[in-house]
């Protein structure tokens, strides 16, 4: 078969693939769970021989080769289009750099040549008998880079489930420049297990469910905690439309919740754009019909999210000022995450009919010293990022309730900030509302 000798002659190891990588170079891992492992060590390995090769990644799932073998960082350069924890500990220990997005532009910095690349690395599943290979778990802006790489080498794994998409799901071997294989397990991303201020949040958003909604859960403590209450509920016939297919999907699929029979686009399939979450996750997802992966350009794009009536978009934050003004993303300067897809589904989520997106978070932490801090802040101080801006601020989530931001104006908005606040910082941020002239004298208190 011509495929199979085609394999053949471009199978090599991980080793003889990277000298394709030259200095000065800009290199595209596959992100997430999808990281390119034995090609990433092979990378490193050449440290000695490489000056300012910059490598572009999100959400690394397990240490980095390049970040933690090149400890004079003369070799390579690390940047994130978003973080995972252990991204976050790159960044604080300058190891790495954020690269700003939205989640529903990042293909288009590749296809118009804002984002150059030299050699794109990616981990797919095990080729077919036609020459092709999936792309598994990650779709997100896979095409995109690859479309726009000089050199393509696949890390081919054999535990990446074959994943059917709507489009540009795959690749085939005849566009492949190099192949290595790798038997590795791939990385896992269970995510963090839901606390009980998270279920207290959860249970604030839950009378806004119905039957029939379309639902995107974001990255984060608080969707997980959703997704458990709307397994143990009487919920049906969810639609699931997200660009994060996690483990609350999959206990949401497990208790028969999802059925996506009501859906306008794709009816009776579930669509996601990249996966990250556990073993038993990827299995689910190999030849599974019921699903289908497409590109963040897709599933992220307010256009397409507003088709889809009734959608539900439950996304964490980190701070909002009285203003509503929300940071998802940064402390200060440093950066924790990224905005990723928030903005893109708060703005779908409030075109679609009956369209409704949620911003939670807990109303404050105790730091090292135990000192307690408000998540309802006055207003930003220098640095803090904002992710969504006061003008698209949704339905703002504590343990103390929900505050539905659109539409009021700034002392309402302050009083309503304020009464999902914290009790001991109440006083504190009446105060503050009072000294920047957003409080009236008969608001409530
Ligand atoms: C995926 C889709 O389908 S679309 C869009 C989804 N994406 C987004 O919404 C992007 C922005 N949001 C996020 O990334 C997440 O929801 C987050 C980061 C806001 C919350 O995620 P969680 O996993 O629940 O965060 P968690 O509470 O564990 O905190 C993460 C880190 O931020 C720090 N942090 C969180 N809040 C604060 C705060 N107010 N002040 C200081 N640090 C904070 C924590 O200490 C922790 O740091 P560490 O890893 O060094 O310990
Ligand atoms: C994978 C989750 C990325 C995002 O926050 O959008």
């Amino acid at each position: 078969m011509k495929v199979y000798e085609e394999y053949k002659k471009k199978l090599c190891t991980p080793q003889e693939a990277v000298q394709a990588v030259k200095s000065g170079d800009w290199i595209d891992y596959s992100q997430g769970c999808s990281f390119p492992t034995a090609l990433d060590c092979a990378l490193a390995a050449r440290r000695d021989e490489l000056r300012d090769v910059k490598i572009r990644n999100a959400i690394s799932c397990r240490p980095v080769q390049v970040v933690e073998q090149d400890k004079e960082r003369q070799a390579f350069t690390y940047n994130l289009w978003h973080c995972s924890g252990l991204d976050r500990q790159y960044l604080d220990q300058g190891r790495a750099f954020h690269a700003p997005m939205a989640f529903r532009n990042c293909g288009s910095y590749y296809s118009r040549g804002l984002a150059p690349v030299n050699a794109a690395m990616i981990t797919v599943a095990p080729m077919d008998a036609r020459g092709n290979f999936s792309y598994g778990l990650t779709n997100c802006c896979q095409q995109e880079v690859l479309d726009a790489a000089e050199v393509i080498i696949l890390e081919v794994n054999p535990h990446m489930p074959v994943v059917y998409g709507m489009e540009n799901d795959h690749i085939h071997i005849s566009e492949v420049t190099h192949v290595v294989e790798y038997d590795g397990s791939l990385c896992t991303a269970p995510g963090r297990a839901a606390t009980e201020s998270d279920r207290q949040i959860a249970a604030h958003i839950f009378p806004y469910l119905y039957d029939g909604m379309n639902l995107q859960l974001g990255i984060g403590g608080i969707p997980n905690a959703l997704g458990e209450l709307i397994a143990a509920s009487d919920l049906q016939d969810v639609g699931m439309h997200t660009e994060l297919m996690s483990d609350g999907y999959l206990q949401l699929y497990k208790a028969g919740k999802i059925t996506n029979k009501r859906k306008r686009l794709q009816r009776h399939k579930g669509v996601f754009s990249i996966c990250l979450g556990s073993a038993e996750l990827y299995e689910f997802l190999h030849y599974n019909q019921d699903i289908l992966s497409a590109p963040m350009s897709y599933v992220n794009n307010p256009e397409v999210i507003r088709q889809l009536d009734n959608f539900v978009s439950i996304n964490g934050c980190i701070a909002v000022d009285l203003y509503g003004q929300v940071s998802s993303e940064s402390a200060g300067i440093r950066q924790i995450s990224g905005t990723g897809g928030q903005l893109d589904f708060i703005t779908g989520a409030y075109m679609a009919a009956e369209g409704k997106a949620f911003l939670a978070m807990r109303s404050m932490h105790a730091d090292k010293h135990g000192v307690k801090h408000s998540h309802i802040v006055p207003r930003f101080t220098a640095g803090d990022i904002i992710t969504t801006p006061r003008t698209q601020a949704p339905y703002l989530v504590t343990e103390y309730g929900v505050a539905q931001l659109a539409g009021l104006t700034t002392w309402q908005r302050a009083e309503a900030l304020i009464a999902i606040a914290h009790p001991e910082f109440r006083e504190m941020l009446i105060q503050a509302a009072a000294a920047q002239g957003i409080w009236r004298q008969s608001n409530k208190r």
